[in-house]
């Protein structure tokens, strides 16, 4: 488990959680953990089905600011109804499923209350597992907004790597933005660095430009890591009367945003920054997922068939997948249950050996003993302890990383060499190809609601927030609360388990 970094709000929850044995504040989403040998006949057990802790995860909002900013009547719900229709009437009651979102409405974040067999056989509710309710505000569009839409000026910029599905959320955060009434939206080229005096200009954006965006991957405004510092990156935003800025990208991208919105509020500027979290790692807390991530995982299937197939064609045939990952290991982990052909799944959050009696080479010479070829797959951060490391940082800071499949190719070959058992190693980088194409429809559903909310949440006044799901439902975060330290696979969860269950993989350690 990574450490919690201080100032995080489930700081206050760990030790609580870690003492109860029941963490489950945000890594991978399927938890269960079990009931803890909880000995129901000990005299000094006490149930304790009470709530000990609520957290709501309150939204910074312009009004913080301006005490005195009074909201204007949105007319977003009015302009989504024919214009044949009589608007005067107000809505007629059966028109609520497109209606206005009550600003108090919260989505619970924890949705299982464990159980464990009393010594009866009876079920009852774990005493370990008390119950800390998080609620987050629930996403859309509210009756009361902050902004005029003739006077806002929007921009939208996309920053770190590609994602599917940026420009499908570019096209509805521009298409959103025109049904409230903004006529003034700007695309800033390649990341924060199109904030820089490095002559690049903004891209005029409106429905006719976002048409057909979503038809290819990429970003229409280009990506990019590193930028200028933040105070240049707001005298440049007030230079452009930018007052609605919509920042899509990862965790470090967030760090960004969170910062942007704190330099405008200390220049008491009128501004709503909200960020879409953007990330095929899928390592951002607290969401269901992120856009990008099934596609990915989707795309990924590819590679792993043609590992699958090469090694099945081959005499003694071993095929390794290398997949993107830099601290979390969810692509390899979902590609190898999607895909149902990995033998062998390695990720960064599980330590394994190589060598050894237990290590990975052992496996495959088991597995080529008795099935007579093998399939690995492994993320780009795993077994980084194995390699050299480069010290060399990306231009946002992020270590560049050995890489650990040509490590694993080598190694397994040299392997193979001296224990004299032929063995035919193909190896498969499908690196970029799983991020560099078009959202499937899945990412594509999520990149439009994701967008819609975004501008909900801008004119709402809410800024230094996020947009994400949670239980499926579509919420606001504080940016703070989703990048205190990237989400990581639970090696206790239910759903590594599952995945050690469908590769049938031993520890390696
Ligand atoms: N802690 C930070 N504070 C401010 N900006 C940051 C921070 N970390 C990264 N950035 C900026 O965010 C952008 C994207 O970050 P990066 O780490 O490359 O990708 P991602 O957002 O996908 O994690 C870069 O332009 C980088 O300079
Ligand atoms: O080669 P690049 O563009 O730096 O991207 C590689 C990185 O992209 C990722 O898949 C995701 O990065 P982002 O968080 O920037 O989207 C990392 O796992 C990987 O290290």
């Amino acid at each position: 488990m990574p450490e919690v970094p201080p100032g995080d709000a489930r700081d206050r929850l760990l030790p609580l959680l870690l003492l109860r044995g029941s963490w489950w504040g945000s890594r991978d989403g399927d938890e269960e953990q079990g009931c803890n040998g909880v000995d129901f006949k000990d005299p000094d057990w006490k149930p304790m089905f009470q709530k000990e802790f609520e957290s709501r995860f309150d939204l910074p909002h312009i009004r913080d600011l301006f005490p005195n900013a009074s909201p204007i009547p949105s007319t977003f719900c009015l302009r989504m109804r024919t214009p044949t229709e009589d608007f005067a009437g107000g809505y007629p009651s059966d028109e609520k499923w497109h209606g206005y979102i009550n600003n108090n409405d919260r989505v619970l974040l924890k949705v299982i209350r464990y159980s464990s067999p009393t010594s009866a056989g009876a079920e009852c509710i774990d005493p370990d597992c008390t119950w800390v309710e998080q609620w987050v505000h629930r996403a859309g569009p509210r009756e009361k907004i902050y902004f005029q839409p003739e006077e806002v000026k929007a921009a939208i910029v996309t920053c770190g790597g590609l994602c599917p599905g940026l420009n499908d959320v570019i096209r509805h955060i521009v298409i959103t933005l025109e049904i409230y009434g903004v006529k003034k939206i700007v695309g800033i080229p390649f990341g924060y660095r199109g904030f820089s005096n490095e002559g690049l200009t903004e891209m005029p954006l409106s429905r006719k430009v976002v048409q057909n965006i979503h038809l290819s991957g990429g970003s229409l405004l280009g990506v990019s890591r590193g930028g200028p510092p933040i105070s240049d990156i707001v005298d440049n935003m007030k230079k452009r009367e930018i007052n609605m800025l919509f920042v899509l990208g990862g965790n470090g991208t967030h760090a960004g945003a969170n910062a942007i919105h704190n330099e405008c509020r200390k220049r008491g500027l009128k501004v709503a920054v909200v960020g879409v979290p953007k990330t095929i790692d899928n390592d951002i807390l607290l969401m269901d997922k992120t856009f990008g991530f099934d596609t990915a995982v989707e795309e990924a299937q590819r590679a792993i068939n043609s590992a699958y197939i090469e090694a099945h064609s081959a005499y003694h045939g071993i095929g390794i997948v290398k997949l993107m990952g830099r601290s979390s290991g969810f692509i390899a982990m979902h590609a190898s249950l999607a895909s149902g052909q990995i033998d062998i799944c390695l990720i960064p959050e599980v330590p394994f050996d190589l060598h050894g009696p237990l290590g990975v080479l052992r496996h495959l010479k088991y597995l080529i003993e008795t099935k007579g070829s093998a399939v690995v797959c492994v993320a780009e951060g795993a077994g980084q302890d194995f390699l050299e490391k480069t010290n060399t940082k990306d231009a946002s800071g992020n270590i560049v990383l050995s890489d650990i499949g040509v490590h694993i190719q080598q190694e397994t070959k040299k392997y193979f060499k001296d224990i004299g058992i032929p063995a035919d190693v193909k190896y498969i980088d499908p690196t970029y190809m799983i991020r560099a194409c078009r959202a499937n429809a899945s990412d594509g559903i999520l990149c439009t609601v994701l967008g819609q909310n975004a501008v909900h949440g801008a004119f709402a006044g809410y800024s230094g927030i996020t947009v994400g799901i949670c239980n499926t439902h579509y919420v606001y975060f504080p940016i703070p609360e989703v990048i205190s330290y990237p989400r990581a696979v639970d090696p206790n969860s239910r759903m590594w388990h599952r995945c050690l269950t469908s590769t049938g993989q031993p520890d390696f350690i």
